[in-house]
């Protein structure tokens, strides 16, 4: 199953987005440290770069990120042209203090009366820009929830000390290139999910924490790891919390969304699902053509009927 997840009000974001690119001296780009490269818009970097606008790429949400992983992702993004990269918890207002001094020395030229540092936040939705303008700001301005798309128009904001800021919708673009970025992404909750894909994704999820967070599963849910697969480990959750259906067997719906609501409330730990060695490994799979693995992934996608996350009733009834 392919995700189709570009919903019509993205196209009129995007328009926006390019037009403001024009009027701002740089792009501070939010995206979620726990996934951080699965979370980056390559169109705000075409954007971007179309522009030659620098960004202070920030990696939110670090308090629930594994911080090894983490400091790989700051390492790598800071070796990048035009980039300047730092790991913060939008939540935490000591971190959005930081971030003024950082825009200023991504675009030293500008910030005083006469030339004011005009900035534009970015985003997929749901990694915390409302959250950091917010808090930048200390009032509330923008709408923040736990929800894909909650802010859905551009703002521009006075920030003091000579800085400007506009924030723009979430915005996500046309097609996933890889199925795992999916997974990944419906997994933290930047794009909204039903139960068939709940499913899929707590899959997923428990078969990527199986290969490198097993200590965090044990911790949790009490059940020795060994041996099991995602489809276990979720029925293990069923198991754990009584979760059965009425004829005996596993609620395994009821326990992909409780394991889930676990991974994304932090309950289960700190947790990265990607780090920079393991997205290089997974571009190698895909651009290996001798790969039956990245072959089948490419078929699977063709036959498969697209999902359409616009139609998915949401399980909370929203
Ligand atoms: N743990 C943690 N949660 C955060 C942090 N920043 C934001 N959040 C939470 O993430 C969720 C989404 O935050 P928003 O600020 O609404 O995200 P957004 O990017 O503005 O979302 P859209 O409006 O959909 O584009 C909310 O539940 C926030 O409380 C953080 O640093 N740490």
């Amino acid at each position: 199953m392919s995700i189709q997840w570009f919903p019509g009000h993205m196209n009129s974001a995007r328009r926006k987005a390019a037009e403001s690119m024009e009027k701002v001296d740089m792009v501070i780009e939010v995206v979620d440290a726990r996934l951080p490269q699965a979370s980056c818009n390559p169109m705000i970097e075409q954007l971007r770069n179309a522009r030659q606008r620098p960004c202070l790429k920030i990696l939110n949400k670090t308090d629930m990120a594994d911080p090894v992983a983490t400091q790989a992702w700051i390492d790598y993004y800071n070796s990048q042209k035009g980039v300047t990269a730092v790991a913060l918890s939008c939540k935490k207002p000591s971190d959005v203090a930081r971030v003024p001094k950082l825009a200023i020395q991504v675009a030293p030229h500008r910030g005083t009366a006469l030339k004011p540092l005009r900035m534009m936040i970015m985003g997929i939705p749901n990694v915390g820009k409302s959250t950091l303008m917010n808090a930048l700001l200390k009032k509330r301005v923008a709408a923040v929830g736990d929800e894909p798309a909650v802010t859905k128009t551009q703002q521009r904001l006075y920030l003091g000390n000579n800085m400007v800021l506009t924030d723009t919708p979430g915005m996500l673009w046309p097609k996933i290139e890889h199925p795992s970025d999916g997974l990944m992404l419906a997994a933290s909750h930047a794009v909204g999910s039903n139960a068939l894909i709940e499913e899929e994704v707590a899959t997923f999820l428990a078969d990527l924490l199986l290969q490198r967070y097993p200590q965090l599963l044990k911790a949790r849910y009490g059940f020795n790891t060994e041996g099991m697969d995602g489809v276990a480990v979720v029925e293990g959750v069923a198991a754990k919390r009584g979760f059965r259906l009425k004829g005996g067997e596993y609620d395994f719906e009821k326990a992909a969304h409780t394991f889930l609501q676990d991974y994304r409330s932090g309950a289960l730990g700190r947790i990265s699902l990607e780090t920079p060695q393991s997205r290089a490994e997974l571009l190698a799979t895909y651009q290996s053509t001798d790969n039956p693995d990245a072959l089948q992934a490419e078929d699977d996608e063709e036959d498969d009927e697209d999902y359409d996350w616009r139609d998915a009733p949401d399980h909370r009834g929203r």
